[in-house]
């Protein structure tokens, strides 16, 4: 009755949902009145609201200090408020205690996870960070629960920048080692002969407070100091005697490099095998920013292969490290246990800052290091929407364009409307024009009330132009142009004429759109990703770019080309949804006629812009119903899928129209939204064996389940099984992970570092557990590495089903019962289902 054709994907990454053998696109064809049904769900949307104002009875407020905390941020703290000092608390004791809190502070040894926020109750109004990182925070949680996170950027610069002096001045001598040595009845003075500072180049990535407060320590050291920070103002280092450089001559002349950059996704593994290649040999690393910006595989590879002589870190990817980690006992190694921020006066500095900071939030008050303030009022929000989310993307997407070592020193924004000066707050414009530009590439968060003083900070001027247009006031604005002066760009034709890069954008239809970069009229929705192209206007150019990206299956949302004249010099604008690879951006480069290309991430406004959410929870009697599906749709990407989703579903007969039966036929792409994993893509004898999902068991899909969270950044690994502590005798268990908070469900493999199971935590799960339905709300449940490894542990016993692709947006952690509904199509051991939470 049904005739299934299955697309085959060449995307190594995604596991299909059917036998990949077969050829692309399914239909099915269904008799009598088939109709899909939807759920009644109505999204729900509602916009964040932050507020800070104490709430206990006692009229006091009761703030949990969770790590040490300096005296005199303590004795400030207790003028105002109840202290409860409780240093060392599981994650269950914090999460029992917490619903008795008005504000939580802590250091970097504490996670504040979602569970954390959902325990309080509503009552945590502020989570203090005492230091800059707030790595440990979930913020997209705290966003959603109306808690403000604030932290102390500045009182631990010096302890952080005299750590990494420390740190460089003991690995250059052994002291570590040779320290151990003695102690250890040895007395090796041949052994422990080390490196002289005086006269050698050290090159600072990072050019920000405390990068430059190193540069300043290492110059009195006579050591010649470059440095490297595409945004830095060169006259800031030229004031040190320091010389900004590029980032190739940084790396490859320096004796000591030493890292001073926030982890940005793109500073993530900013030193690499590709970049150790091209240092000198011999050369030195410290690091005291973020583990994540080495790749620490390759760093012992380097090692080891006598490229880096030695190296001294203070900070890893995981903290603490594993304790065999091949890079902490590695001999030329020294290590600190995060100690950057830890001296007595740091700490003194620091616990002020963030008491200050907690009680004015408490007492309503916006403080300036306010990370997840709300830059709009709701109000204000209600015109300006569209217009705000234009100035953070057209932010952002200058500051991708910046390249060069003169810094990003005055920015110029033009506002073209026909209101009255007036009548147009552009305050909060330029606000989010700071967001844009200044948080994808610092360790600053930037809110209505900093932002000014952040931009200034960094010595990037801002001027404001008002154009008076003619036409209806309805609208507020008719376009923002931003300019960027005295800088080189990545992408040349984004210079305009007059020397600067320049980007201007419009709101069409309620979406952001880029129309103008440099002196080129283009149009392309600001949405997913860009990339730019400048070409000789010629025919066929579109397809050939666009051949390239179709067969990654990047989808392209939209193109457009902007020329000076037919045949001239042309630039083709491209909004992808998928980000593309290195090797096709490479192609599309070598195009004949195409003379540059670049391509912009990551144009989505930050989260805490807007807390704008939605879900689909529906009401059903004393208990609630979430859909968790993500249902199939025309806009779904198709991976590899060659006729990917064409016409969902369509009646080809009915009976209304004389047919004696209704004959309904839809063709899906796989692996998009919520579907039963096919088991045959890595287990060739399931399917051989005559599997399929009309024989999976409805026993294993439907009935008591457990929605446990993750921890973030991490993939599910034996250790984070282990942690989960799930009892025996549960056989369900759907996993919420960083695509929850991220939205990572379609960026394929970008994402797959910390989102699914490892070879391991599968493993362990199989072996301490009785769980049969595994359910993850990402595309794989297996981590990219290890996808083949990890699906045949899971399937090996035909016991385990896995359910993929859910949708666990604002599902908390707990007890429910599900029920999935596969759609049972013959012949096809995946599919599309739906699922459903009740509670
Ligand atoms: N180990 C510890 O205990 C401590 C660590 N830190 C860490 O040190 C780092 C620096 O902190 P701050 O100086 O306060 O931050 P900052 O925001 O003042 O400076 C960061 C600098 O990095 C630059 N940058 C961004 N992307 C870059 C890129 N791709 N290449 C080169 N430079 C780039 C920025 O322009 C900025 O000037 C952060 O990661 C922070 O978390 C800070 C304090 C203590
Ligand atoms: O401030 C930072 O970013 C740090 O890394 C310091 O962390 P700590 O407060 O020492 O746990």
């Amino acid at each position: 009755m049904a005739s299934v054709k299955i697309p085959a994907l060449n995307n190594p990454f995604v596991s299909l949902s059917f036998k990949s053998r077969l050829p692309s696109s399914f239909s099915v064809t269904f008799r009598d009145n088939l109709r899909f049904s939807r759920s009644s769900s109505r999204p729900q949307r509602r916009f964040l609201v932050v507020t800070a104002s104490s709430a206990s009875i006692s009229g006091k407020p009761t703030v949990l200090v969770a790590e040490k905390l300096g005296e005199a941020g303590l004795s400030l703290l207790k003028q105002f408020a109840i202290v409860d000092c409780s240093y060392n608390l599981s994650p269950e004791e914090l999460c029992t205690k917490i619903s008795l809190c008005d504000a939580l502070i802590v250091r970097s040894g504490t996670k504040v996870s979602r569970e954390v926020f959902e325990s309080s109750g509503g009552r945590l109004k502020v989570v203090g960070r005492a230091g800059v990182g707030i790595d440990n925070v979930d913020l997209a949680a705290a966003t959603e629960h109306g808690c403000l996170v604030v932290n102390a950027p500045t009182a631990n610069t010096v302890a952080a920048a005299e750590h990494g002096i420390a740190l460089l001045a003991a690995m250059a001598r052994n002291v570590a080692q040779a320290d151990a040595s003695v102690k250890a009845g040895k007395w090796q003075r041949n052994k422990y002969v080390g490196v002289s500072l005086v006269g050698k180049t050290i090159a600072i990535l990072g050019f920000g407070k405390v990068g430059s407060e190193v540069a300043r320590r290492a110059k009195g050291l006579g050591m010649h100091v470059i440095a490297h920070d595409p945004y830095a103002s060169a006259d800031r280092a030229r004031a040190i005697g320091v010389d900004l450089v590029s980032f190739e001559e940084a790396v490859a002349t320096a004796d000591f490099i030493s890292l001073h950059m926030p982890l940005t996704p793109a500073t993530d593994k900013i030193l690499n095998d590709e970049t150790f290649a091209k240092m000198k040999k011999g050369v030195r690393i410290v690091n005291v920013a973020r583990g994540g910006v080495i790749d620490e595989e390759a760093l012992v590879r380097a090692l080891d292969a006598g490229i880096v002589a030695q190296a001294a870190l203070d900070v890893f990817t995981e903290e603490p490290p594993k304790q065999d980690s091949k890079l902490v006992q590695h001999e030329r190694i020294t290590v600190t246990p995060h100690l950057g921020a830890s001296t007595m006066e740091a700490q003194e500095g620091v616990a002020i800052e963030i008491a200050e900071a907690v009680v004015g939030a408490l007492k309503g008050e916006l403080a300036a290091t306010a990370v997840n303030a709300p830059m709009v009022p709701a109000e204000v929000l209600a015109e300006l929407k569209p217009y705000v989310e234009l100035a953070e993307k057209l932010g952002r997407l200058a500051v991708q364009l910046v390249a060069g070592v003169s810094g990003v020193k005055s920015l110029k924004v033009s506002y073209a409307s026909s209101r009255a000066p007036d009548d147009l707050d552009t305050r909060v414009l330029r606000a989010m024009i700071t967001k844009g530009l200044i948080e994808p590439i610092s360790s600053a968060y930037v809110n209505l009330v900093n932002a000014d003083y952040t931009a200034k900070q960094r010595g990037l001027r801002i001027t404001e132009e008002r154009i008076i247009i003619d036409g209806s006031s309805e609208t507020p604005l008719e376009s923002i142009q931003v300019q960027i002066a005295n800088v080189e760009s990545k992408f040349a034709s984004a210079i305009s004429d007059s020397g600067e890069i320049k980007v201007e954008g419009k709101v069409k239809d309620g979406i952001p759109h880029l129309t103008k970069v440099g002196s080129f009229e283009v149009d392309v929705s600001l949405e997913g990703s860009i990339i730019l192209c400048r070409q000789v206007d010629q025919p066929g150019m579109i397809g050939k770019v666009g051949h390239i990206l179709g067969e990654e299956n990047v989808n392209v949302s939209f193109m457009s080309v902007g020329r000076t004249a037919p045949r001239k010099q042309a630039v083709m604008a491209i909004g992808v949804d998928d980000q593309p690879s290195k090797q096709s951006l490479q192609r599309i480069g070598e195009v004949p006629a195409i003379e540059e290309s670049k391509l912009l991430l990551q144009l989505c406004a930050g989260i805490f812009a807007f807390g704008i959410l939605s879900s689909a929870v529906v009401g059903y009697g004393n208990g609630k119903i979430f859909d968790i599906t993500h249902k199939i749709t025309s806009q779904l990407p198709t991976f590899g899928s060659v006729n990917g989703l064409g016409q969902f579903i369509w009646l080809v007969a009915s009976i209304k129209n004389g047919s004696t039966v209704n004959v309904s036929e839809f063709k899906l792409g796989t692996h998009t939204g919520t579907h039963v994993d096919a088991p045959s893509h890595f287990f060739e004898k399931y399917y051989e064996q005559g599997f399929d999902v009309t024989s999976l068991s409805l026993q294993t899909l439907n009935g008591p389940a457990l929605v446990v969270d993750v921890p973030r950044n991490n993939n599910i690994t034996a250790e984070v099984m282990k942690s989960l502590k799930i009892p025996r005798g549960v056989h369900r268990v759907l996993f919420k992970t960083l695509n929850t908070d991220r939205r990572l469900m379609h960026s394929k493999q970008f994402a797959s570092d910390f989102t699914g199971f490892k070879t391991d935590g599968a493993q362990w799960l199989v072996d301490n557990t009785d769980i049969k339905l595994v359910g993850l709300d990402y595309l794989s449940v297996s981590a990219y590495d290890d996808a083949a490894p990890t699906h045949h542990i899971f399937l090996r016993n035909r016991e385990i089903v896995l359910v993929e692709g859910l949708n666990l947006d604002g599902i908390k952690p707990g007890k429910y019962n599900v029920h999935c509904l596969p759609l049972r199509m013959e012949g096809a051991d995946g599919c599309p289902t739906r699922c459903i939470l009740t509670a």
